[in-house]
């Protein structure tokens, strides 16, 4: 994925600042204060927003121009669950994206069972989704996107809403993955395994380093 002079406005004022990155790496963390500029890096490498200037380029598209070649290899994990839970039962939900994606409907039923099983949460499968918890909701929206195993998975705050045994879970599960992640987060400890951390603050990169060196900046930035 390659950002060439990449910048962000909106409403006249600066989300990001001319930006070049070069991102190779299979595990990519995303830091830094609130409004920093995390998610709006996070959805321009996703496609969801098109830079004000420069270019994103993700497997050899340019998000600008092939948007949708670039969502349908990316898998989206928004903060808020509720923006991504369209069904109202669990596992019409799940089995909604694999049909919007053209997986053969013989298939369902497996994925879904691997992937709800993975984040241990197989017994929400019949559950209406507006009665769950914030934190089950969140794993839903979570598992809706692992069950379409996309090339590149974005996660954007996907563990705010979960206790401490899901979070490490979900942080197991992603270190597993064999597709690329970039994964924007508060909670610095889920990426100590990460190859790469880039720290934001208003708008600018601060520094990009492995995990304990960004971690270490960050902090002291934030003093
Ligand atoms: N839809 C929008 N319209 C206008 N301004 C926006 C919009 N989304 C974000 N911004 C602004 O862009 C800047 C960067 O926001 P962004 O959501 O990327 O920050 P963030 O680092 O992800 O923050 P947080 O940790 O709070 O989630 C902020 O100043 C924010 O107010």
């Amino acid at each position: 994925m390659t950002f060439s002079g990449t910048t962000l406005e909106r409403n006249r004022k600066t989300a990001l600042y001319p930006l070049d990155l070069e991102l190779t790496e299979r595990r990519v963390g995303l830091i830094g204060a609130n409004g920093s500029g995390k998610s709006t890096l996070a959805r321009l490498a996703g496609g969801l927003i098109r830079p004000s200037g420069g270019t994103v380029q993700v497997a050899g598209y340019d998000t600008a121009k092939d948007a949708k070649e670039v969502r349908r290899i990316t898998g989206f994990v928004f903060q808020n669950p509720d923006s991504q839970i369209v069904y109202p039962v669990v596992e019409e939900d799940l089995a909604f994206g694999l049909k919007e994606r053209g997986f053969p409907k013989a298939e369902h039923a497996e994925r879904i069972s691997r992937v709800m099983e993975r984040l241990r949460i197989s017994h929400l499968r019949g559950r209406l989704a507006h009665e769950l918890s914030g934190g089950e909701r969140q794993l839903v929206a979570l598992a809706g996107v692992l069950v379409t195993e996309p090339d590149l998975l974005i996660l954007d705050e996907p563990t705010t809403l979960l206790d401490l045994r899901h979070s490490r879970q979900i942080s197991e599960h992603v270190a597993a993955l064999p597709q690329t992640v970039i994964f924007v987060t508060h909670q610095l400890e889920l990426l100590t395994e990460f190859e790469r951390v880039i720290v934001l603050d208003q708008g600018r990169i601060i520094a990009d380093s492995d995990p304990d060196d960004a971690i270490a900046r960050y902090k002291k930035a934030m003093a």
